[in-house]
């Protein structure tokens, strides 16, 4: 797990200070971090042209100096520009400048405009972990000229402007930070290179390895992590020779009336593929018909209100449920997802389930809190909007955080970037969602498979986290002109790769 985990800028602060307290000192930190943006940026511009290093008062413009240091020691030609006097530099950024053997420009934005005509890769050390507050004057101004320049950009740590936590830009919607085409981050990757727009901000990352102690981990304890097998492979089930489909669990899929039946087809069908023994598609007699037609392995069940859901939770082996796809709104939609949340099963509340109670939010959640077994959220931010409309300011992980905190659900807030929450403080960002996975029916989709690993006994937040990576691996392997009706099979090959017998 530590594998994946990410840090917070002031994490990664206290991880440097560990290894330094350890006995390393900081400059020889910098010295590996300067030499890994130096080797990217020949990897960058190859041996031909200027390089441009703007330097910030702090340690990432001491990056910056051992990088433009190293690159002209093989022989490149380097400039190095500075946001503030070199004799205000401190510490181990003043070391780095006074070893660079070459001075730094103090320079104007005209200066720093004039700079960049013809060089081939500007190295962006002005703020990394230590940004504080948004950028404004000078430092603004130097920000929008090499932006403006068009010429590609290497980051160091962070793009400048950047909020390494949340990944917003400092200021919001009138900040401004670089826009990259790759950074270079240390020891671990921080959430703000993951979180949009830093995502977009920062380009490819690469994460380098600078001799930061493995074990300031276990002091520091992070409590974010970037989706994939490490999270959770030790939950995945694979079928056993001599187990038994009641092993694997049986799924419930609450399906809507026949005009909107489709939503819990595609669920069902993405239990089934993702490893739910049984699946059962209840659906009120009006769309029966619809789904008997197009369902096979899917078991079909007519149930016509609150009191038959009620009856037919009763039975223990129906261990799992997913409510509000193509469900309904009104009275006895409420009904029912109340009903539903009275049983003991792991449950999953997507869509119409989360909106019949936009206006009365409180009530799910104590229901959510009441309850024995286990629930997940899947909101959009539109549905997020209805049910915690109080926390639509908060950068995206603090929304989840506390939106898993107050309803007691695991919650999946979803997007490009998808976050999972536990109640319990854990969070993880998924990565490998592909544009084209953006397309009706998707979230029904995702909203069964969470199901499947629910009825497989997998605990909420790893269940969760396992069902958005591989709903993302599905939607990776479709690709371009992906509808969800391919994601059900894609997932075969998805399993078939994550379990080693592809
Ligand atoms: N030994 C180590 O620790 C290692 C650290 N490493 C590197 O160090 C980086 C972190 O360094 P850092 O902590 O010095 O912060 P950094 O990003 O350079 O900025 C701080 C300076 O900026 C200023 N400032 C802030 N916001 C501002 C604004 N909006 N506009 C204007 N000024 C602003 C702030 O001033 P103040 O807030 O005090 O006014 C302060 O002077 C990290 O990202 C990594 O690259 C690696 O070498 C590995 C070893
Ligand atoms: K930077």
């Amino acid at each position: 797990m530590m594998k994946s985990a990410l840090l917070t800028p002031a994490e990664m602060k206290r991880a440097d200070e560990i290894t330094i307290d350890s006995g390393v000192p900081g400059i020889d930190l910098m010295e590996c971090a300067g030499d890994h943006v130096a080797r990217l940026a020949r990897d960058m511009c190859g041996t031909e042209g200027r390089v441009l290093v703007v330097c910030g008062p702090g340690n990432n413009g001491g990056d910056g100096f051992v990088a433009a240091q190293c690159l002209q020691a093989t022989g490149r030609q380097v400039d190095v520009v500075l946001l503030k006097e070199a004799s205000s530099l401190t510490g181990d950024a003043a070391i780095a400048y006074s070893r660079m053997g070459f001075e730094g420009e103090l320079t104007t934005t005209e200066g720093l405009r004039q700079k960049l005509l013809g060089c081939s890769l500007v190295i962006d050390a002005l703020f990394g972990a230590g940004l504080s507050r948004p950028l404004q004057g000078e430092a603004e101004a130097f920000v929008s000229a090499i932006n403006e320049s068009g010429i590609p950009v290497l980051s160091v740590d962070l793009p400048s402007g950047l909020n390494g936590e949340t990944g917003q830009v400092m200021g919001g919607e009138g900040g401004c930070a670089i826009r990259a085409e790759r950074s270079v981050t240390f020891f671990r990757h921080k959430p703000g290179h993951y979180l949009i727009p830093g995502r977009v901000l920062c380009g490819r990352v690469d994460c380098v390895d600078i001799g930061i102690r493995e074990n300031a981990l276990s002091e520091i304890g992070p409590t974010t992590f970037i989706n994939g097998p490490d999270v959770w492979s030790s939950f995945f089930r694979v079928p056993q020779l001599g187990g038994h489909k009641y092993d694997r669990g049986h799924a419930v899929i609450f399906g809507g009336p026949m005009m909107t039946s489709g939503a819990g087809r595609l669920a069902a069908g993405a239990a089934l593929r993702a490893g739910a023994g049984l699946v059962t598609l209840v659906s009120p007699p009006s769309a029966v018909m619809a789904n008997a037609t197009q369902l096979t392995a899917v078991m079909l069940k007519s149930v016509k209100e609150a009191g038959g859901i009620l009856e037919l939770l009763k039975d223990p082996r129906l261990n799992a449920a997913l409510i509000g796809p193509g469900y309904g709104l009104g009275d006895n939609a409420r009904a029912a997802i109340q009903a539903i949340l009275e049983s003991d099963c792991a449950l999953v509340l997507d869509a119409d389930a989360l909106t019949n109670f936009q206006h009365q939010p409180t009530e799910l959640f104590d229901a959510i809190h009441k309850r024995a077994g286990p629930v997940v959220m899947t909101p959009h931010d539109g549905e997020f909007a209805r049910l915690f409309p109080d926390l639509m300011g908060l950068p995206k992980l603090e929304k989840a955080r506390q939106a898993a905190l107050r309803s007691g659900a695991v919650l999946v807030l979803k997007g490009a970037d998808t976050v999972i929450a536990s109640p319990d403080g854990r969070a993880v960002i998924n990565e490998n969602a592909p544009a084209w996975l953006a397309t009706a029916g998707s979230g029904d989709v995702l909203a069964g498979i969470v199901c499947a690993a629910l009825a497989q006994k997998v605990s909420a937040f790893e269940a969760a986290s396992m069902a958005v990576w591989l709903h993302g691996a599905a939607g990776a392997e479709v690709g371009p002109g992906l509808i969800a009706e391919d994601l059900v099979p894609a997932l075969r090959l998805v399993i078939a790769k994550l379990v080693g017998i592809s």
